[in-house]
């Protein structure tokens, strides 16, 4: 496997508060990552480093192993393929489920012509295959707006997908679903992940287990501890700082 993503000695401090502390960490190509870790570890400003959204002080930032990520902005990070899922969902609630994915296609058509104009049998499969995939295929012709809050995070994982992105950075998908759901999107995204990378954050630990993946415990900025959810699960200062809370 090749290496996807790699921070190296990565600072970026706010207002003299270190909020990410000689930050290193790698992922590889298809990998699905965990990222545990108290409020205030540095969890969301890794993610806005490696999207662009916030540069750090110094330190490495590696798409690839070639193209330094330090250098680019939200749009650049898009265009080489990383997606990003905020918290909440957001998706045109006022179109069904298959419109909200046709939109979201790469191809160029524009909205009037998207929506409007029969779509090619080719992305009608590509909307069946992403559906499926998302598990929204028995709901294609529901309003978004008429989907439960769990659909919904699916939904625009499909959105994202359609876009195939290489790297897909998913922000704590679980808060406010159903246990079912928890587990259904966990499911949902081992099955993402391999043809994409994704990394995960998250504060749910039933969910966080049935990811079955290497985890990353941040900490102050800093990774306190990597490996099987069991192995971390064991360190005492991983206890100490956050699961022992
Ligand atoms: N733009 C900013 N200006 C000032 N301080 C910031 C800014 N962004 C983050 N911080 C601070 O950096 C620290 C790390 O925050 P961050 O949001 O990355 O943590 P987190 O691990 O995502 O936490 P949570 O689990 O609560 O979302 C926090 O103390 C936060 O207050």
């Amino acid at each position: 496997m090749s290496i996807q993503l790699s921070l190296n000695g990565v600072n970026r401090s706010f207002d003299g508060f270190k909020a990410i502390n000689n930050l290193s960490l790698t992922v590889e190509k298809g990998e699905l990552r965990a990222i545990i870790g108290p409020n205030g570890a540095g969890k969301t400003t890794m993610m806005d480093i490696i999207t662009g959204k916030t540069r750090p002080d110094e330190g490495e930032v590696l798409w690839n192993q070639t193209v330094d990520l330090t250098r680019t902005d939200e749009a650049d990070s898009a265009n080489l393929g990383i997606g990003r899922k905020f918290q909440k969902p957001t998706v045109f609630e006022t179109h069904t489920v298959a419109d909200n994915i046709a939109l979201s296609l790469k191809a160029d058509r524009g909205i009037w012509a998207t929506l409007f104009n029969r779509r090619t049998a080719a992305e009608e499969a590509r909307i069946t295959e992403l559906l499926e995939l998302v598990k929204l295929d028995g709901d294609r012709d529901r309003l978004a707006a008429d989907l439960s809050h769990g659909q919904k995070q699916w939904l625009e994982i499909g959105m994202l997908l359609a876009q195939d992105p290489e790297l897909l950075l998913v922000d704590e998908p679980a808060a406010g679903m159903t246990d079912a759901e928890t587990m259904r999107t966990a499911e949902l995204l081992r099955g993402i992940a391999g043809k994409h990378t994704v990394i995960v954050v998250e504060h749910d630990m039933d969910f966080v287990r049935a990811l079955d993946c290497r985890v990353t415990v941040l900490h102050q900025g800093h990774v306190l501890a990597e490996g099987s959810l069991d192995h971390v699960s064991a360190n005492p200062q991983v206890i100490e700082v956050y699961l022992g809370r």
